[in-house]
C-alpha cells in the first residue's frame, strides 16, 4: 500500500489526525536515560508505543539524530516502527532540495536506507530538484509552503507574477504550482504551520483535498480550534497535525511514556472535537 492510501487508512481505522515528532534531545530526557548506551533509540522507541494508538503518522526530524551522531538509531527507530506499529506510515522529516543528481541520492536515503514511507522537502529549487522524489509514486512528499516559524513571511509573503499573470504571494503560488504540475502521481502534501491558520484556509482554497502537514501546536502555541476550522477536507480529514516537544517532553519523571501518550491522546481528542 503506498504512502496515501496508508495514511487515509490510518485516519479512518484509528480515527486520529495525530502525528507525533520524534525530536530528541537527551538533556529533555528522564534521569533513567543518564548512563543508557542506547538513550536516543531507547527513549524514542518508549515514546512511539505509548503513542501508537493516537497516532495517524511519526515524524522524525533527522537533524535531531545526525547531530548526535545517532542515525543507526534513527534507522532502528524507523524499522521498530514497521514492525511493531505496521500501517503507522512514517514521515522523514529533512526538509531535502538539491539538483536532480545530488537530490536522487537525498531520495534514496530517507526511502531505501531510512525506508520512510514519506519525506520532507524544500521546493525552491524547482521541479527538477523535487523530481527524484515525486517519481516514487508510492512514497509522500511533504513540501514546504507556509512555515510555522515567525521568519516565514519574509520570503514566502513576498509577492510575484504568478503562472496565470496574477499576483499573489509566494507560498500561494507554492501551492498552486505542486496542485497544478507537481501531483501528479497523487503523492503531495504541503507543509503549512499551525501558526498561520488566515494562510491554512488561503491554501486549502488553492488546493482542494490534499493533505496538510501541520507544525506549530503545543510548543510553538498554534491553536487547534483555528488549525481544524480553517484547514480541514469536506469529509473533516485532509490533516496530519504534528507535535513534537509537548509530547515527547510531557513529563520529565518516570511516567514520561504516560504522559507523552496522555499528552497524545488530548490533542487527538481536541482535534476530533472540531471536526
Ligand atoms: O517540516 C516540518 O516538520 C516543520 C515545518 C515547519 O514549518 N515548522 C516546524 O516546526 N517543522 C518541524 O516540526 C517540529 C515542531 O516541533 P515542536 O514545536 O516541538 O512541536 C520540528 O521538528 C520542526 O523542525
Amino acid at each position: 500500500m503506498g504512502f496515501m492510501q496508508a495514511l487515509r487508512q490510518r485516519w479512518t481505522d484509528a480515527d486520529t489526525l495525530v502525528c507525533v515528532g520524534l525530536d530528541p534531545e537527551p538533556s529533555k530526557f528522564p534521569a533513567r536515560f543518564n548512563d543508557h548506551p542506547d538513550a536516543v533509540f531507547a527513549f524514542c522507541r518508549d515514546i512511539v508505543d505509548a503513542t501508537a494508538p493516537y497516532v495517524c503518522a511519526f515524524k522524525p526530524q533527522i537533524a535531531h539524530f545526525a547531530a548526535l551522531g545517532a542515525e543507526d538509531a534513527l534507522e532502528r527507530l524507523i524499522a521498530h516502527i514497521h514492525a511493531a506499529h505496521p500501517g503507522i506510515p512514517v514521515i522523514l522529516d529533512s526538509k531535502r532540495g538539491d539538483i536532480g543528481s545530488t537530490a536522487r541520492h537525498y531520495a534514496s536515503e530517507a526511502f531505501d536506507r531510512y525506508a520512510a514511507d514519506a519525506v520532507t522537502a524544500n521546493p525552491y529549487l524547482g521541479r527538477d530538484s523535487v523530481e527524484p522524489f515525486l517519481e516514487r509514486s508510492d512514497r509522500g512528499v511533504v513540501i514546504l509552503c507556509r512555515t510555522s516559524n515567525p521568519g516565514a513571511g519574509d520570503l514566502q509573503d513576498l509577492v510575484v507574477n504568478g503562472d496565470d499573470g496574477t499576483q499573489r504571494p509566494l507560498y500561494q503560488q507554492v501551492a498552486r504550482t505542486i496542485a497544478r504540475d507537481w501531483n501528479g502521481h497523487g503523492n503531495c502534501m504541503l507543509v503549512v504551520g499551525a501558526t498561520w491558520p488566515a494562510q491554512l484556509r488561503e491554501v486549502r482554497a488553492i488546493v482542494g483535498d490534499m493533505p496538510f502537514l501541520v507544525p506549530g501546536v503545543g510548543a510553538q502555541g498554534g491553536d487547534v480550534q483555528a488549525v481544524v476550522e480553517n484547514a480541514r477536507t469536506a469529509d473533516g480529514t485532509g490533516l496530519v497535525v504534528s507535535s513534537s516537544r509537548a509530547v515527547l517532553y510531557a513529563s520529565a519523571g518516570e511516567d514520561y511514556a504516560d504522559a507523552a501518550a496522555a499528552a497524545a491522546r488530548t490533542l487527538r481528542d481536541e482535534i476530533n472535537l472540531y471536526r
